[in-house]
């Protein structure tokens, strides 16, 4: 079990945190969600005992935090943003490090390491993890984050430097935790991460919690529910005509009309490209993205504004 009690952070002027107060309860996967500069790490870092609360207090199962940083560290696991591991080793090798910090017994470590690699698809990678993509470091930072086999567990945008594939396996493996009676945090700006693997989402702006609920409750609420999750970035050598598409919900250009952002209501990568050629322009991208909480908010009060 999580709870802030009147959680505040401040820098100097800046409310980072702001009188936040929730209960998470045992078994939960909940979601932060927030633009960035919203306090979603301020808020997990108070969490973890990693930095002082100006006021207010956070518990974990109903051990306050900052009074008790090192029992509080032994019954959590925390995936950062950017996870650091020793490069020279391999993804075995740091797991059995991390494995003897948490004290566990010989026998276990190697059947906990050998789980752990299989759960996140890393199973049998010899190479050194100074050789790892982005990707391969995150989900070597989520066995990390299970290797003392937490209560709690906390994440911080877990799919920040994720691929396609990647962003599936994630979610697979929070599902298999989310069956185990652990307690899950996960802190995001992308809203299909948060809506797809929680079971209750907070909505987090300028350091407090506007809206809490179960994500059909927030999405009805917020008029999400109707959002198409899909966007399109397009990047081309020269400027651009209005891109012009019954499926095109809207479109924002930038660069002097070398790149547009498109939100529509399906794939209309082929027909952009297609629009774009018998204009003779060259597209150097025309990509998928996912939608992010600003692109969803800013379009609920276009449509709200329309
Ligand atoms: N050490 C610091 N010193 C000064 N200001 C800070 C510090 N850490 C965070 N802030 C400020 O506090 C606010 C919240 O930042 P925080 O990093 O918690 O947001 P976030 O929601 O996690 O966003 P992001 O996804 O970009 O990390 C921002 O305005 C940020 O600039």
């Amino acid at each position: 079990m999580i709870e802030f009690k009147n959680l505040v952070k401040t820098y100097g002027k800046i409310n980072a945190v702001d009188n936040l107060s929730v209960k998470i309860e045992k078994g939960e996967v909940f979601g932060l969600l927030g633009p960035n500069g919203a306090g979603k790490s301020t808020t997990i870092l108070m969490l973890c005992g990693l930095i002082q609360p100006t006021s207010g207090e956070c518990y974990i199962d109903g051990t306050e935090v900052s009074r008790n940083p090192i029992e509080v560290k032994r019954r959590i696991g925390y995936m950062p943003e950017d996870v650091g591991f020793y490069p020279n080793l391999s993804a075995e090798q740091n797991l059995e490090f991390f494995s003897k910090l948490y004290n566990i017994p010989e026998k276990e470590r190697r059947t906990r390491t050998d789980e752990l690699l299989d759960l996140v698809g890393l199973s049998g990678v010899e190479k050194k993890v100074g050789g790892y993509s982005k990707g391969m470091r995150q989900r070597l930072g989520i066995a990390k984050a299970l290797i003392n086999d937490p209560d709690v567990v906390i994440l911080d945008e877990p799919t920040a430097n994720l691929d396609p594939q990647g962003v599936s396996d994630y979610r697979k493996i929070i599902r298999n935790i989310s069956g185990s009676d652990k307690t899950v945090l996960v802190s995001s700006h992308i809203l299909s991460e948060v809506s797809k693997v929680c079971s209750r989402v907070g909505i987090m702006q300028k350091g407090r919690i506007i809206k809490d609920g179960s994500w059909d409750e927030l999405a009805r609420n917020l008029d999400l529910l109707g959002l198409p999750e899909i966007i399109i970035n397009v990047e081309t050598a020269s400027g651009m005509p209005e891109l012009v598409h019954d499926d095109i919900i809207r479109v924002d250009y930038s660069g002097g009309m070398t790149k547009a952002k498109i939100i529509a209501s399906c794939d209309i990568r082929t027909d952009i490209g297609r629009i774009l050629i018998e204009n003779r322009i060259v597209p150097r991208e025309i990509a998928l993205d996912a939608i992010t909480m600003e692109d969803a908010v800013l379009s609920y009060y276009n449509e709200v504004n329309s």
